[in-house]
C-alpha cells in the first residue's frame, strides 16, 4: 500500500474494486446520487463494498442524507462522505446516531473557501479539499475539475484532511509535491467516460501515487 492513502471513488463494477484494491488503495467510494453516472442503488452499493478487505475503508458518497437514508446505508461501510451542504450541526448530529467515521466535503474555488472547513473540526473526521463545481450543477463533485493547489501550500487545515478534485495519474505527483496531501481521491481521473471506471488508469493512478 502507498504511503499516501488512495481513495478511488465512484467504483460500479466488481472488476474495477479489484483493480482499486490490487493498486493499493486504502479506500473505495460509492456514490448514491440519483443525478450522478455513478449512482448504486442501495444492494448494489452493499454488494460492492463487501468486496473490500478490512483493511480497506468504505466510504459511501451522499449528498444532504436524511436519516432513513444513513440507516439503509451506513450498515454497509466504514465511512459516509457527506457531499452537500450539510451543516456542522448536521454532520455532528449523524456521526453521533450512526457511529461512522464522517468526512465532509468543502467545496473550494478560492482561498476564502478554505475557511470553511474550520466550522466542521470536531464535528466530523476529515475534510476532503475538493473543487466547487458550478452554480447550477448537477453534481456537487465528481465532474473532473480541479482548483488552484497553490491555496493549500502552507495552509495548515483544521482537522484530517485530503485532496480531491481533477486528479489523474499525469497530475496527482505534483498535487501531492505542492499540498502534501496525506490523502488523494479521484474519480473522473480514471474513467474512460463519466461513469465508467478504467481499470487501466486505476492502476495508472496508483502506480503515479506509490512513487511519491
Ligand atoms: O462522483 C460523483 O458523481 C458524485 C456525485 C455527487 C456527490 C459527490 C460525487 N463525487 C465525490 C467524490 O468523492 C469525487 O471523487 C470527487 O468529487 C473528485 O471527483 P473528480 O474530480 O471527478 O475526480
Amino acid at each position: 500500500m502507498s504511503r499516501i492513502a488512495i481513495k478511488i471513488c465512484g467504483l460500479s463494477t466488481p472488476e474495477t474494486v479489484e483493480a482499486a484494491l490490487k493498486g493499493g488503495a486504502s479506500h473505495v467510494g460509492f456514490v448514491h446520487f440519483a443525478k450522478s453516472p455513478r449512482h448504486l442503488e442501495i444492494d448494489r452499493l452493499a454488494a460492492l463494498a463487501r468486496r473490500a478487505p478490512d483493511h480497506v475503508g468504505r466510504v459511501a458518497v451522499l449528498v444532504q442524507p436524511d436519516d432513513a437514508l444513513l440507516a439503509a446505508i451506513a450498515p454497509h461501510v466504514d465511512i459516509v462522505q457527506l457531499h452537500g451542504d450539510e451543516t456542522p450541526e448536521r454532520a455532528a448530529a449523524i456521526r453521533a446516531r450512526f457511529g461512522r467515521t464522517l468526512w465532509k466535503a468543502i467545496p473550494v474555488k478560492t482561498r476564502a473557501d478554505l475557511a470553511a472547513g474550520s466550522a466542521y473540526a470536531g464535528a466530523v473526521d476529515m475534510l476532503l479539499y475538493d473543487a466547487k463545481t458550478p452554480k447550477g450543477a448537477d453534481l456537487p463533485g465528481g465532474m473532473g475539475l480541479r482548483f488552484d493547489w497553490d491555496l493549500l501550500a502552507g495552509f495548515r487545515p483544521p482537522a484530517p484532511w485530503g485532496l480531491s478534485g481533477g486528479l489523474d495519474a499525469d497530475n496527482v505527483a505534483e498535487a501531492i509535491r505542492i499540498t502534501g496531501a496525506p490523502l488523494v481521491d479521484v474519480s473522473s481521473g480514471v474513467e474512460s467516460a463519466p461513469g465508467i471506471k478504467d481499470v487501466d488508469k486505476i492502476a495508472a493512478f496508483c502506480n503515479a501515487v506509490s512513487t511519491c
